[in-house]
C-alpha cells in the first residue's frame, strides 16, 4: 500500500492519574520506529501498557510525556490514517454487516454508495460474501471479528492498530485469522502494529517482535523475525528459525519473572 504510514514513539510515558496518591505508571519512556509497511508485534505481561500503547496511537488517550507521530503529525486526536482492530468486535447489533463495514464512510461524511462495492469486495476477501444484509446476533465470533477487520480496511488504513483481535476464539478460528491476516497484508503492505499474549502468533505474523517489560512497561527486546514469506502455519513450530525466537522472547519473559522455568 503506497499509503503505509511511518510510526514514532519518542520518550512516550503514560500515568493514569486514578486517585491522588495512587496514580498508576503504564508506560515508562517507550522509544519506537517503526518503518512504513513493517509489522511490527508487541508482546508483554498482562498490565504492561500494551493497551495503553495502541490506544495512544489511535489517539484515543492523551500521553503524560513524550511524542508519538504517524507519517510526522503529532497524535493530538484519531489519526485518519489510523484503523483500529480491539479484542472484542464492537459491531453495532442494529445495522447490517454492511452498514457496520461502511461505518467509518459515514462517519467521515463521505459517499456511501460509491464505498458500498469496496464493502463487499472486502467482505468476499475474508469469506463473507451473501452476508451483506445479515445481522452481527447471525454471525460467529471468528466471523464477526472478520466484519470488524473489514471495517477497519474500509478507510484504506497506512496504519493498521490490532489490540488483541483473535484473544477471544477459539484455536481453530484463530489458526485461520493468523493465515488471513498474513494473506491481508501481503496484499496492502501496510503498517500494522499488533498486540498479542500469543508468542507464537507473534512471531508467525511479524518482521518485528517488540518485547516489552512488566508495568512500567519498556521495550525489553526488539528481535528481528526473517522468516520467508508467506509462511504456513502447519509446520511452523518445527521450523528452527521460528522455534530461536520463540525461545528469545520466553527467555527474557523468565528473565523478568513474568514465566518460571521448569
Ligand atoms: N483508564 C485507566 N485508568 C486507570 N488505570 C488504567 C486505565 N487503563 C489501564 N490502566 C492500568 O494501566 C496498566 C496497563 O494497562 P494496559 O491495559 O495498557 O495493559 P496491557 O498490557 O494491555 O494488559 P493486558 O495484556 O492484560 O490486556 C494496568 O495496571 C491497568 O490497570
Amino acid at each position: 500500500m503506497s499509503n503505509a504510514a511511518n510510526v514514532r514513539v519518542e520518550g512516550v510515558s503514560k500515568t493514569y492519574e486514578v486517585r491522588a496518591g495512587d496514580d498508576v505508571k503504564a508506560l515508562d519512556r517507550v522509544d519506537l520506529d517503526i518503518a512504513p509497511g513493517s509489522f511490527v508485534a508487541i508482546v508483554g505481561p498482562s498490565g504492561c501498557g500494551k493497551s495503553t500503547l495502541l490506544s495512544l496511537l489511535a489517539g484515543l488517550t492523551p500521553v503524560s510525556s513524550g511524542r508519538l507521530r504517524i507519517d510526522g503529525d503529532e497524535v493530538v486526536k484519531p489519526h485518519p490514517k489510523a484503523g483500529v482492530v480491539f479484542q472484542s468486535d464492537l459491531l453495532l447489533p442494529w445495522r447490517s454487516i454492511i452498514d457496520n463495514v461502511l461505518l467509518p464512510i459515514e462517519i467521515k461524511g463521505l459517499d456511501r454508495a460509491a464505498s458500498a462495492s469496496r464493502a463487499r469486495e472486502l467482505l468476499a476477501q475474508v469469506g463473507l460474501q451473501g452476508f451483506d444484509n445479515k445481522f452481527p446476533f447471525e454471525l460467529s465470533g471468528g466471523m464477526r471479528q472478520r466484519v470488524a477487520i473489514c471495517r477497519a480496511l474500509i478507510q484504506e488504513p497506512g496504519l493498521l492498530l490490532m489490540d488483541e483481535p483473535f484473544g477471544a476464539l477459539d484455536a481453530l478460528t484463530r489458526e485461520q485469522m493468523i493465515m488471513d491476516l498474513q494473506t491481508m497484508w501481503l496484499r496492502l503492505r501496510n503498517t500494522v502494529l499488533f498486540i498479542t499474549h500469543g508468542i507464537d502468533e507473534a512471531v508467525f505474523l511479524a518482521d518485528r517482535v517488540i518485547v516489552m517489560s512488566p508495568r512500567p512497561g519498556r521495550v525489553d527486546l526488539d528481535l528481528t523475525i526473517d522468516i520467508p514469506r508467506p509462511r504456513r502455519w502447519s509446520g511452523i513450530h518445527e521450523n528452527p528459525a521460528f522455534q530461536h525466537h520463540v525461545r528469545q522472547v520466553r527467555e527474557m519473559f523468565e528473565a523478568k519473572g513474568v514465566l518460571v522455568a521448569h
